[in-house]
């Protein structure tokens, strides 16, 4: 028996927004999607479920108002890095014992995301991660600050650096999330704008949204 409860009134939130972003072309974050930054849309649908927000990336992204926390490990780690630096992030603050990651490039990300993240939450190292449609996303995780160090320490030293081959060491639950009925087909809430092409489709949905 497990009488872990994670405090739903203590969890940060940490916007991924690092990377290249090559195959947009330009800075994912700063990219308009209706006259809005896809930066402004997801801080704007992540604030009301966390209780601190914080962006994420190697390098400072443009004007960006938000507390920002840097890449701490070294080298290439990608997503890894970001969802490291949350989990050190979240290691500073008083009484936290997980941080909320979310990306990005991630606009129709579900508006109870961090709920149902919780509610699967049983033990102060247990891992948490959102699934749609049977992929799972690791990039909207809810992760123990207390595997930070080790994270990192794995990151460094280990050249296999997907999310998925530290999620396999770890006690990790996959939170399925169902798809979002819209005016036209049903939207998958963790649709991501990689290229401009998925930008115009982006804008198509957003046109649908009920
Ligand atoms: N902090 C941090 N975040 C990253 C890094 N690389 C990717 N991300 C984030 O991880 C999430 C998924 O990124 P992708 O869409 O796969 O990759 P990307 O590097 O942004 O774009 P591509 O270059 O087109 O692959 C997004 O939220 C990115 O902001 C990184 O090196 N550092
Ligand atoms: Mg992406």
């Amino acid at each position: 028996m497990n009488d872990f409860v994670l405090d739903r009134t203590s969890i940060p939130g940490v916007v991924l927004a690092g990377g290249r972003s090559s195959r947009m072309g330009r800075d994912k974050a700063s990219v308009l999607l209706n006259g809005r930054t896809l930066l402004e849309r997801v801080v704007e649908q992540l604030e009301p479920q966390v209780n601190t927000l914080a962006v994420n990336a190697d390098a400072t992204p443009e004007n960006c108002r938000h507390s920002f926390i840097p890449d701490i490990v070294p080298g290439k780690a990608g997503p890894m890095a970001g969802i490291h630096a949350a989990m050190a992030y979240g290691a500073t603050l008083g009484g936290v014992t997980h941080v909320v990651t979310v990306s990005v490039d991630s606009p129709f990300f579900p508006g109870d995301l961090v709920d149902w993240l919780a509610a699967a939450i049983d033990a102060p190292d247990k891992i948490a991660i959102a699934s749609s449609e049977g992929r799972s996303h690791p990039v909207f995780g809810l992760w123990p600050v207390l595997l930070a160090d080790e994270l990192a320490s794995w990151i460094v030293t280990d050249e296999r650096r997907r999310v998925l081959d530290f999620l396999l060491r770890h006690d990790v639950t996959e939170v399925a999330f169902p798809l979002r009925p819209t005016r036209a087909s049903l939207l998958d809430p963790f649709f991501n704008v990689n290229t401009p092409d998925d930008l115009a489709e982006a804008e198509r949905w957003l046109k649908v949204l009920v």
